[in-house]
């Protein structure tokens, strides 16, 4: 028995005891808790090949009480792959409801037909795998987060409770089932309302707008909206513009004013922030190393190293509240500890004791990028965000030196995962492919984003994609170098070939590949350079010799994981590594391609699933 089972069982136990505590002697926990989950076939626990468990299904069992999701989901191997929880039609209640949403993977969640009561946990929003999500006929009350959010939801059923407020605009195109009916919603039906029936909105007295009869009162036409003697709705509106335009205009006046004022003082203050910053720093390189940890010296990431530093300006925080505040001197000050040593500069783990957290910073060494486009690039990326992008927090820039500063996931990389210490985590068939399809999903998004701008990641590796302790990725340094392992792209002196719109597709398409090489690791578990051995090109003549099957990580099929699927994502992955860039696929068309292998997947463990409960209703009397 693996000690992960050990830990299942006494997760699964926790949680039943909890909810059987005040049944009936014969209304006692359905599962025997001295056998095991997994092995012993618990009925409505359903496990994959290597015993973690995938769905648990526990509808109509008259449960009761409290549901404390954290016995599950606080559980770092349940987390890692649950994926359906069902618990429809029994009388559990409980406000905290809000740990569910650290069981990440889940695809489908059933509360329907329970007790549950007050509103609805934001924490919800961080289950973006969700694809079912139902909580019908609860005592349920106040707005609902906005759901719109999760972008793969097609599913969502709330009627039967008291929710109130405006709907979030959902996406209804994505919808094969919404119902929100007999609740105490309000407002305009967002458009697209109108695919499904009146009965998916009805018994909400304030709802109004298509497919409801009732339609919404319009803002400027009623004429009984002018009370007597007084101003019409359009007459307050026009006078409110015209002292909106005003007050415009009097806050643009001055702060132009304030602005040519600061800039006069900031030259004079400027001048002396340089010379302090210059003093600290020159301080600290001749002073013994205070690092607690690691080989480094303050040099190596400071700005001077024997450059007589001139430091034009200090860290600029992005729109990070956490490190508001963070001062470039205290940085310096910090104990850090390397990292590891790039191509294009290092990166240091560094505890600031003023943010009381641990950061990590990369020093970009050698990009001939100029301080004035670098902020601006910086300051473009910080708009674009996607939950598996790691956004920078902060920077600094002067002429010799680039900084950023990043948050510190002290999970390990992809590449440690694949090729290094797997810390007790597990990593599964289903888990690669909801990596694969996070990470698609975020340079998708970044790619679509940042297009014009021509800012791809430039220098995607294993080793840049992070993860956290559920196994949800986060892609770091995006942006920062042009840099790739496409050998289309690079040209013999390593610089990029073409120019305009055809190197602005270059280097998009230069990420596709990129991303190719990932899911290749993903599949083979092999290294991507080692002892000369170029992955791509060795899976390319492997599969062109009709040995597919050789290339794919041993311990993916002893697993069993589904043979069809993993050749499918590996003819993905051929593809995004075509050494014509034109003949690659576009990160979007590549996301697409991989959710919809997600979603085979996850019905096939749905099925695994419905057979198990299906056996559960055989055996009750
Ligand atoms: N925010 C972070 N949190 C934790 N570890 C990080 C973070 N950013 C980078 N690392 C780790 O630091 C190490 C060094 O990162 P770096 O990006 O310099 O490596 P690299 O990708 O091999 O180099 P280069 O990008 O310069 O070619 C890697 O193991 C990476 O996983």
């Amino acid at each position: 028995i693996k000690p992960d089972e050990e830990e299942l069982r006494a997760a699964l136990s926790n949680l039943i005891t909890g909810l059987t505590e005040s049944a009936p002697p014969n209304q006692a926990s359905p599962w025997n808790l001295t056998s095991y989950p997994c092995r012993d076939h618990w009925d409505g626990v359903a496990c994959d090949n290597r015993n973690s468990l995938r769905n648990i299904t526990l509808d109509g069992l008259k449960l009761s009480g409290n549901l404390n999701a954290s016995f599950l989901c606080d559980v770092q191997s349940i987390a890692a792959s649950l994926t359906v929880m069902s618990l429809k039609d029994n009388n559990l209640q409980g406000e905290s409801l809000a740990e569910i949403a650290n069981c990440r993977q889940l695809t489908r969640l059933y509360l329907g037909g329970n007790r549950f009561n007050g509103s609805l946990p934001d924490s919800f929003l961080r289950l973006n795998n969700l694809k079912v999500l139902d909580i019908s006929s609860n005592n349920f009350s106040g707005t609902l987060p906005d759901l719109s959010r999760i972008s793969g939801l097609t599913e969502f059923s709330a009627q039967n409770n008291q929710l109130s407020g405006f709907l979030p605009s959902f996406e209804f195109s994505n919808f094969h089932t919404f119902n929100v009916s007999n609740n105490n919603f309000s407002g305009p039906i967002p458009s697209g309302g109108d695919r499904f029936p009146a009965s998916s909105f009805t018994k909400n007295d304030q709802l109004c707008g298509p497919p409801l009869p009732n339609s919404c009162p319009s803002a400027s036409s009623d004429s009984s909206d002018k009370p007597k003697g007084g101003y019409s709705k359009d007459e307050i509106l026009t006078f409110l513009g015209y002292f909106l335009l005003g007050l415009t205009v009097l806050l643009a006046t001055i702060v132009f004013l304030c602005r040519r004022c600061k800039k006069a003082e900031a030259k004079v203050e400027a001048d002396s922030r340089v010379a302090s910053v210059d003093d600290s720093i020159s301080k600290q390189i001749y002073a013994p190393s205070n690092f607690k940890t690691g080989p480094v010296s303050k040099s190596d990431y400071s700005t001077a190293s024997g450059e007589s530093a001139v430091v034009p300006s200090s860290l600029i925080v992005l729109s990070s509240p956490e490190v508001s505040g963070i001062r470039f001197e205290n940085l310096l000050k910090a104990p850090a500890e390397l990292l590891g040593r790039g191509k294009h500069g290092s990166v240091y783990k560094v505890f600031s004791e003023e943010m009381g957290m641990i950061l990590a910073v990369k020093r970009i060494k050698d990009w001939t990028i100029s301080s004035y486009d670098f902020k601006q690039r910086m300051r473009r990326l910080d708009r674009v965000k996607h939950p598996n992008i790691l956004p920078a927090l902060a920077f600094y820039s002067s002429n010799q030196e680039k900084l950023l500063v990043y948050e510190y996931l002290q999970h390990g990389s992809l590449f440690n995962l694949l090729h290094g210490t797997q810390m007790g985590r597990t990593f599964d068939w289903s888990t690669r492919l909801d990596v694969a399809a996070s990470i698609a999903d975020g340079l998708a998004f970044m790619h679509q984003e940042l297009r014009e701008d021509g800012i791809a990641h430039g220098n995607l590796k294993s080793s840049d994609v992070l993860l956290t302790q559920n196994m949800e990725p986060y892609i770091s340094e995006y942006g920062l170098v042009l840099d790739s392992q496409d050998p289309s792209l690079a040209g013999s002196d390593n610089s990029y070939q073409g120019n305009g719109e055809h190197l602005n597709r270059a280097i998009f398409r230069a990420d596709v590949y990129a991303f190719g090489v990932i899911l290749l690791e993903l599949l083979t578990g092999k290294l991507v350079q080692s002892d000369g051995l170029d992955l791509a090109s060795w899976v390319v003549s492997v599969v062109r010799e009709e040995w597919t099957v050789e290339v794919f990580d041993r311990t993916l099929i002893r697993e069993g994981a589904s043979e069809v699927r993993m050749v499918n994502l590996l003819q993905i992955a051929i593809k995004c590594v075509n050494r014509s860039q034109e003949a690659r696929p576009s990160m979007n068309e590549i996301a697409a391609m991989i959710s919809t292998l997600k979603e085979e997947e996850d019905k096939s463990m749905d099925d695994a699933s419905a057979l198990i409960s299906t056996s559960i209703y055989e055996r009750s009397p």
